[in-house]
């Protein structure tokens, strides 16, 4: 199948979102667009029979947070955003009559977590803030002023308080898992429950049925662990070990097991650990990337998981016979195929570090040297992983392999190689990149002379610094919502990013400006003569419109003719499926355009 074929099924391909079990465990309700809206759908786990569709085109097209069960599952907890406005209101959807009542409304913009056990309150976790809110009255407070609260992670089911991660310090690297008590929704005392120590990062998670124990992710000595605290006793242990990063999920009905994802640099694999022996048993998923998992009412597992050749799904993992069945399966009624993406792992040397990657290939034909894609993650401090990709099935379907690359400052390798672009933007990691394409040019069927460079965010920005500062590798580049000019970036993005620029430079462009300089591509614009691609999003508060603008007007001024600029009705995400089909069909011409 061509690329249009491919964006076609694209285009069909229904979305689901946050999938969640009741707190009961035998109902499974999500958000879908398989009508072309968005709508709320319930399906009984235990029959598998088919989903009900609760909602009627009451939801907003674009899903900003997930839904929460009422604890007795009588009712849903959604939110909407209000309007352009970053606030939001939360509302109530009733299963059996399926009437909506608003619970909150003027929420600062962040995240429901869960219901109170008897229904009352809701964990509004914003950025740096918990709020609870009060579902009858619609009282909203705000909980811990004067410490940073990173998020509130579930209620205990003996104090009527809530399990929170806070920091004492500044710039939040040591984070404390603590219990704040609460009086209605109003916070009457707080105490520490766990420190693994000064400089740490101890983050509070699920509190298990009975109310006994509350699971922890401790990050430590570069390494994740899952830790245990008895909320009786007191006592904290280590649940896990072994050479993966690993972060709990949720515990068994009885209380006897626990659920733990445990993460490699490019998979994400659910183990189920029995607390009593601490052993450890893998459940089978594949080789891909779990997202989220829970036990059912029958101790069955549910779980979110993905892989190159297959969208996020809802499996059912029957623990008794070990087999695993598609409970939703966005591809399963899409007429038309993907193409068979041939993934695997690539290592090449960069400079003194081994680089790790994703190779992606067509079906391959006799004599044929392929073009080839490198395509780049954003973050920096994201990563690659062998998940679903719906651009890598577009780019392999138009005839390129695609080679994925976790350049230095990726996250999943260490502290030390996701910190080694610290002072270096556009350093080392960019030469990592070149370095990927050397290495393609050196692999037999890839035809050398045709490498495009595709990328997205800090993604974007290496695009950009490859085709000025290594322009006799690439035949083409495509950057959306990129960075160009790091000065001005600074002055005009949001303040989280700007926090992040300071970390990233050691300091803001008063204090460095030759290095903000250095780093921005703005400055080496003449030195582009590929045909680029260029997209951004015209509303992105984390990398404003101007970024790309300003340098499409030099590229003209320069009189480059081969510059394609397309503007979207976009944030810095790509939410709406519409803004997204859109710069697919761009980017499938453009590389059509290179065959
Ligand atoms: C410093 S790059 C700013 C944009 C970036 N997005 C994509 O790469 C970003 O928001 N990065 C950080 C802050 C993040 O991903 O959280």
């Amino acid at each position: 199948m061509g690329p249009l074929g491919i964006l076609s099924t694209l285009e069909q391909l229904p979305a689901v979102y946050s999938p969640a079990l009741s707190h009961d465990g035998t109902k499974l309700a999500y958000y879908a667009d398989f009508t072309g809206r968005m709508e709320l759908y319930v399906a009984d786990v235990r029959s598998n029979s088919a989903p009900v569709q609760i909602t009627s085109g009451e939801l907003p097209d674009v899903v900003e947070a997930p839904l929460r069960w009422m604890p007795d599952g009588a009712g849903i907890l959604i939110v909407k955003r209000l309007g352009a406005s970053p606030e939001s209101s939360a509302w109530c959807i009733d299963l059996r009559t399926r009437e909506m009542r608003q619970v909150a409304e003027e929420m600062p913009a962040g995240t429901p977590g869960r219901v109170s056990p008897e229904g009352r309150f809701l964990i509004w976790n914003a950025a740096l803030e918990v709020y609870i809110a009060d579902i009858e009255s619609g009282e909203l407070c705000r909980i811990g002023q004067g410490m940073a609260f990173m998020q509130a992670s579930d209620w205990s089911r003996i104090g009527g308080g809530v399990y929170v991660t806070a920091s004492d310090s500044e710039p939040l690297r040591n984070r404390d898992v603590y219990y704040v008590q609460l009086d209605g929704c109003r916070a009457t005392a707080m105490q520490k429950v766990y420190s693994s120590g000064p400089e740490t990062m101890d983050l509070s998670g699920r509190v298990s049925h009975d109310g006994r124990w509350l699971a922890i992710t401790t990050r430590r000595s570069d390494r994740t662990w899952a830790v245990l605290a008895d909320l009786v006793t007191g006592s904290t242990t280590t649940v896990t070990g072994g050479t993966l990063d690993a972060f709990p999920l949720t515990f068994s009905r009885d209380g006897s097991r626990m659920l733990v994802l445990e993460e490699s640099p490019v998979t994400v694999r659910l183990a189920e650990i029995a607390l009593a022996t601490r052993r450890r048993r893998v459940i089978a998923t594949g080789k891909g990337v779990v997202y989220d998992a829970d036990y059912t009412a029958d101790n069955d597992v549910v779980y979110v998981a993905s892989d190159p050749r297959h969208a996020p799904r809802v499996m059912l993992h029957d623990s008794a016979g070990h087999a695993a069945s598609a409970l939703v399966d966005p591809t399963r009624d899409v007429p038309g195929a993907f193409p068979t993406v041939a993934t695997r792992k690539a290592r090449f040397t960069s400079e003194n570090l081994c680089i790790e990657g994703l190779l992606h290939a067509p079906a391959e034909r006799a004599g044929d040297r392929r073009p080839a894609v490198v395509l780049l993650h954003g973050g920096p401090s994201a990563r690659d992983r062998l998940e679903w990709n719906a651009l890598v099935q577009l780019i392999v379907g138009s005839g390129f392999t695609v080679l994925q690359v976790n350049y230095r400052g990726s996250a999943g390798y260490g502290d030390a190689f996701e910190h080694l672009n610290v002072r270096d933007v556009g350093g080392g990691d960019a030469r990592d990149v070149a370095a990927a394409a050397r290495w393609l040019q050196d692999m037999p069927g890839i035809d050398g002379t045709r490498l495009i460079c595709v990328g997205g965010s800090y993604g974007g920005y290496l695009v950009y610094r490859q085709l000025t500062r290594y322009s006799d590798l690439w035949a083409a580049g495509i950057a959306w919502m990129g960075i160009t000019d790091w000065t001005s970036l600074y002055y005009e993005t949001t303040d989280a990013v700007r926090l992040y620029c300071r970390a990233l430079f050691g300091g803001g462009p008063s204090e460095l400006p030759q290095m903000y300089m250095e780093a921005s591509p703005i400055h080496d614009v003449a030195r582009l003569t590929a045909p680029i691609l260029m997209i951004h999003g015209k509303n992105d508060p984390r990398v404003p419109v101007t970024q790309a603008r300003r340098f499409r007007d030099r590229l003209l001024e320069l009189g480059r003719h081969n510059v394609c600029y397309v503007e979207l009705d976009e944030g810095h995400g790509l939410t709406a499926r519409a803004a997204r089909i859109r710069m697919y069909k761009k980017i499938a011409e453009f590389l059509h355009s290179l065959l």
